[in-house]
């Protein structure tokens, strides 16, 4: 049987109740950041803890298939920041009417704002042709990316460190730009730097674009639909 007083869990897991609760605070406070970057530049040892974590992600076989491109060039910075702002010329033609006007009126980006950079890229070579785990779907290498990311974002939110994730580009002129290799997938486009305030909900459920699911309507019970 499985304890479930206060001192038996947190004998039993390891964390006391305040580590317990600030892992649950990381993760309901982290949040996409887009506009209230500072422009301190993140000291190396920081970001050498927000790459740990993200290193220490899971991934299938093991296969670590991430690379982190660290991007401090303002030039460069500027040329990513004009691949997004034409990706996102097309990205507004895509929504009709007040919708479009309403997405035209979001700030989707802090690259140029936010002093570092991170390409986050994923080799699906990294551990040869057949990986444990991978073999009916070659999508788990970029869904192991994802998960460093998601580690790389919570703890930089307790390091007092903003991370907002850009995709809006062509894929090819992120390579282009950063002289990536073909066969790598480039999965993400982090913007980091420090923050001194972060929105208490979503921006984009603030700013009227969307909003949280409840949560009861997500879960099913022993097979697609089937509680409802
Ligand atoms: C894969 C992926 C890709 C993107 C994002 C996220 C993820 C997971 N998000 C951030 C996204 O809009 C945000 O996470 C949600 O709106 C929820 O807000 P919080 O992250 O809780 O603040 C995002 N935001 C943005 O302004 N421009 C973008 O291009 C993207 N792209």
């Amino acid at each position: 049987m499985r304890p479930f007083d206060e001192d038996a869990l947190s004998a039993a897991s390891g964390f006391s109740l305040a580590e317990r609760e600030a892992v649950y605070h990381a993760i309901m406070t982290r949040r996409d950041v887009r506009s209230q970057f500072l422009p301190d530049p993140l000291p190396d040892d920081l970001v050498r803890r927000l790459l740990t974590a993200a290193h220490h992600a899971p991934s299938v076989g093991f296969m670590q298939p991430w690379n982190f491109i660290l991007v401090k060039s303002a030039a460069v910075r500027t040329r990513v920041r004009d691949a997004f702002a034409s990706a996102n010329d097309e990205a507004a033609l895509m929504f009709a009417g007040e919708r479009r006007q309403a997405y035209r009126a979001l700030k989707l980006e802090g690259i140029v704002e936010a002093p570092l950079g991170i390409c986050v890229t994923c080799d699906p070579t990294r551990s040869g042709s057949v990986v444990l785990g991978r073999t009916h779907n070659p999508k788990m290498d970029s869904y192991s990316t994802v998960c460093a990311i998601q580690n790389l974002w919570l703890a930089a939110r307790a390091e007092g460190v903003g991370i907002g994730w850009v995709s809006i580009f062509r894929e090819g002129d992120l390579k282009s730009i950063l002289g990536i290799p073909e066969h790598i997938e480039v999965v993400a486009w982090l913007c980091a730097g420090f923050v001194d305030r972060l929105y208490d909900e979503p921006e984009l459920s603030v700013k009227g674009w969307r909003q949280r699911l409840p949560l009861d309507e997500l879960v099913f019970y022993d097979g697609w639909g089937l509680n409802t």
